[in-house]
């Protein structure tokens, strides 16, 4: 998800007098398409993200209860939406039921995202699209810029990671596709070079990683650390893992009744994909089916040259040099 277009009603400059400020005293840069980025506490934003993550740190109000869904943009975040809400909803709905909000709204529609929709109203985000008790919201912020404004607060949040040559080849389509513009090479070889230097929208891509890395260690409690990868390998164990983490675990009779896999298929990519609604409508300006597309581990394979491979994992390798943390 991402600020390149924003919904006609907030095309204005909401950005103030004093964020102007700031930016112009941050260490700047471009990314793959030209658009220009600022660093902020060790992350690269949009002038307009900035802006966001700004109000989030002067004005979210957490509650007790809210869980926090975390990702680096094309590492599965719109799954992991799809799966909270549908581990939430399941008491109310089962995916057969036809008033379940998976079948009528996009996962983006559905979960806040916190800088987006603090941008556009300064606030808490409007929830009335998901009324649920635990409140649920989105973000693409690092974990220490949430951290102070979280302080004190027992809330819960997942973070769900993909391997960096699967992410870059998916923000390359996504690019692409919300641009309208013919998939050119010229275009992967600018996102890798972003990539490669950290400055790409949220990156640096490692420290991003770490970030939640480290939190998830510290305090597993509060912050789980979850990987595309194994969602894909071991989707059963992993959903459990998450039903367990965000203490709602299913019980014997969900289990024997099939939820887990009712779950599973409802939030599945062909299942999502196929809805009317995930075909035609639009979020923030970004039509839904943009957010689908073949959800393959590997897939980088057919698009990076060995030389794009061997830079990608040195750098990976060497960034994550002492965290035990491995892709
Ligand atoms: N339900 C489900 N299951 C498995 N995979 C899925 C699912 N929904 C989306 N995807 C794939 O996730 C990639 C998009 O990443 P994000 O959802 O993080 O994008 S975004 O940051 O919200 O824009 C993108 O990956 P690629 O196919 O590799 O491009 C999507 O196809």
């Amino acid at each position: 998800m991402d600020l390149i277009e924003l919904p006609p009603n907030v095309k204005g400059d909401k950005i103030s007098e004093e964020t102007k400020i700031l930016i112009s005293s941050l260490p700047s840069d471009a990314d793959g398409q030209g658009k220009k980025l600022c660093k902020y506490q060790g992350c690269w934003y949009y002038h307009n993200t900035l802006q966001g993550v700004l109000n989030f740190q002067r004005g979210f109000q957490p509650q007790e209860t809210d869980i926090i869904l975390a990702s680096f943009p094309k590492s599965g975040t719109t799954w992991l939406k799809a799966l909270a809400v549908a581990l939430l909803e399941r008491s109310k709905n089962r995916s057969s039921d036809d008033h379940h909000p998976l079948l009528s709204d996009n996962p983006h529609g559905i979960v806040p995202f916190l800088e987006i929709d603090m941008y556009i109203e300064s606030s808490s985000p409007d929830l009335t699209k998901f009324s649920s008790l635990p409140r649920l919201f989105s973000t693409h912020m690092p974990l220490h810029t949430m951290q102070e404004t979280l302080k004190n607060s027992p809330c819960k949040i997942v973070y769900i990671c993909r391997n960096m040559k699967d992410t870059l080849i998916s923000w390359w389509f996504f690019v692409c596709a919300i641009h309208k513009i013919e998939l050119k090479r010229s275009i992967l070889d600018s996102i890798y070079e972003s990539f490669c230097s950290g400055a790409i929208y949220y990156g640096p891509f490692w420290d991003h990683v770490l970030s939640y890395w480290r939190g998830s260690l510290e305090d597993p409690k509060h912050v789980l650390f979850m990987r595309y990868e194994e969602m894909k390998a071991e989707p059963h164990d992993q959903i459990k893992r998450l039903t367990d983490f965000l203490e709602c675990p299913f019980t014997k009779e969900e289990e024997e009744s099939g939820l887990v896999e009712e779950v599973l298929e409802l939030c599945s990519l062909s299942n999502l994909k196929s809805l009317e609604v995930n075909k035609t409508e639009k979020v923030n300006n970004v039509e839904h089916k943009n957010y689908f597309r073949k959800g393959e581990v590997g897939d980088w394979k057919n698009y990076l040259t060995p030389e794009m491979e061997k830079k990608i994992d040195m750098i990976v390798q060497e960034k994550l040099q002492g965290s035990n943390l491995k892709f």
